[in-house]
């Protein structure tokens, strides 16, 4: 079966190309990238005002299963991902039970390998069960497939804890994904505190509550040769924090989520629960310290946290409602409107920070557009605008606070390993 895409703007960070070129696909990999390809194909693809790049990866998902299939499972999830353009997720081990062994790790494997339509990576919890008291059986886990540890939800409040599970990634050389939040510190607030919650008597989490964890598992991780990575930063301080010691040498990475570089505090309503997650939507200068470190490569990746919920978790006072929004079906249109559209990023550098950078962090041999390489592959009409509507997505969740935002940027081709999942917009 040869694929052939013709005449899209072919973006590729690593090899820095930004130009018209044909690409041809067999057998799963790409066989030429050049111009004007004139070799018979079973299927062509006219990419003309399209962008053509390398298949997105998004390092923080949330699918849900097991125990909480109501709000999404591997098979809606990942097909949420195809829709986004994404041809890799990570998911995170929040589920019920945890996935904090290697039995749950080769059941959320066997299951991707047999409903979803594309690569999904466990990421195995830092302690059993999540409770913070003993580590999970992490070498176990990595045998049967994790990409990565991640106590996500929560933060191991245990310092010495921490460090032991740091020690051991640095050993195993697998990413640590830190959720930094001081349980204490935030103090079961519901929204930013500051001068929204102030106005709407919401209690608050502080700023501190995320700085001062970050701070901390920065620390822990000095000198110890592992790659501790920083999930959705979403403060001012915090970014100072990875600023300094990216200036030392630690190989920390950041990533943020694309409600927290476009919306603040100021979106917050006591009726509108879908603008509560956590970290909570920050205020301006949050913003605009985060798309300065967008810009100079402080926070390389772009990750979507998509945390779906059923309505009834939702649709619950506002201190009572679940944390957290979807993502994977708005995350491109909303960083080409957001970001490339108003000259945050270069469109390369928005695929450094949503496939190339993702790629490098997990070690995977993805992330680029060169011969050879399997085809996973995303191809996006950068101008196509329309409003986002929750009621469009497959995903499970439709708690977004996007609903009727007017973006620019769709994703109209998926392809993993040769294979189309997501055909003009539709799913296969
Ligand atoms: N981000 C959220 O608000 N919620 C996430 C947990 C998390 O990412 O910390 C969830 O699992 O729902
Ligand atoms: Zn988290
Ligand atoms: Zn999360």
């Amino acid at each position: 079966m040869k694929l052939l895409i013709k005449g899209g703007r072919i973006i590729d960070p690593i090899s820095n190309t930004d130009e018209i070129l044909d690409l041809l696909i067999e057998n799963k990999k790409i066989i030429a990238i050049e111009k004007n390809i004139d070799a018979k194909a079973d299927r062509v693809i006219d990419a003309t005002d399209h962008w053509v790049v390398p298949g997105l990866i998004d390092i923080h998902v949330h699918l849900r299963e097991p125990g909480f299939e109501e709000k999404e499972t591997i098979a809606t999830g990942s097909q949420s991902a195809a829709r986004g353009g994404f041809t890799t997720i990570c998911c995170m081990p929040n589920t019920k039970p945890a996935i904090d062994n290697k039995e749950r790790v080769t059941y959320i494997m066997n299951k991707a390998k047999k409903e979803a339509s594309v690569n999904v990576l466990p990421i195995g919890a830092i302690t059993k069960g999540q409770e913070g008291k003993e580590l999970a059986a992490i070498e176990e886990m990595l045998e049967a497939g994790v990409c990565g540890i991640s106590e996500d939800g929560k933060t191991v409040l245990n310092a010495a804890l921490m460090k032991e599970a740091l020690n051991l990634a640095a050993q195993l050389k697998i990413p640590v994904f830190s959720h930094c939040e001081d349980h204490f510190l935030a103090d079961n607030g519901a929204m930013n505190k500051g001068k929204r919650s102030k106005e709407l008597g919401i209690k608050g989490i502080s700023s501190d509550a995320e700085d001062i964890i970050t701070a901390r598992d920065i620390f822990l991780a000095r000198n110890l040769n592992v790659k501790l990575h920083l999930c959705h930063v979403s403060t001012k301080g915090a970014v100072e924090i990875l600023r300094d010691a990216k200036k030392t040498g630690n190989q920390v990475t950041a990533e943020v989520c694309p409600h927290h570089f476009i919306l603040t505090e100021e979106a917050v309503t006591k009726e509108n629960t879908n603008t509560k997650m956590n970290p909570p939507l920050r205020t301006y200068q949050d913003i605009e310290k985060i798309k300065e470190a967008l810009k100079d490569g402080t926070i390389e990746i772009i990750a979507t946290d998509h945390a779906p919920h059923h309505e009834k978790d939702k649709k619950l006072p506002y201190e009572k409602a679940a944390f957290g929004i979807v993502g994977l079906e708005t995350a491109v249109p909303l960083t080409i409107t957001e970001l490339v559209e108003k000259g945050v990023l270069t469109p390369l550098q928005m695929m450094e920070k949503m496939s190339t950078n993702p790629a490098k962090l997990l070690g995977l041999d993805k992330g680029e557009l060169k011969l050879g390489k399997t085809a996973d592959i995303t191809i996006i009409d950068p101008k196509d605008s329309y409003n986002i509507n929750v009621k469009a997505f497959v995903s499970k969740g439709k708690n977004s606070p996007f609903h009727g935002k007017s973006v620019r940027g769709k994703v109209k081709y998926t392809i993993v390993e040769g294979k189309i999942v997501l055909d003009n917009g539709e799913l296969v």
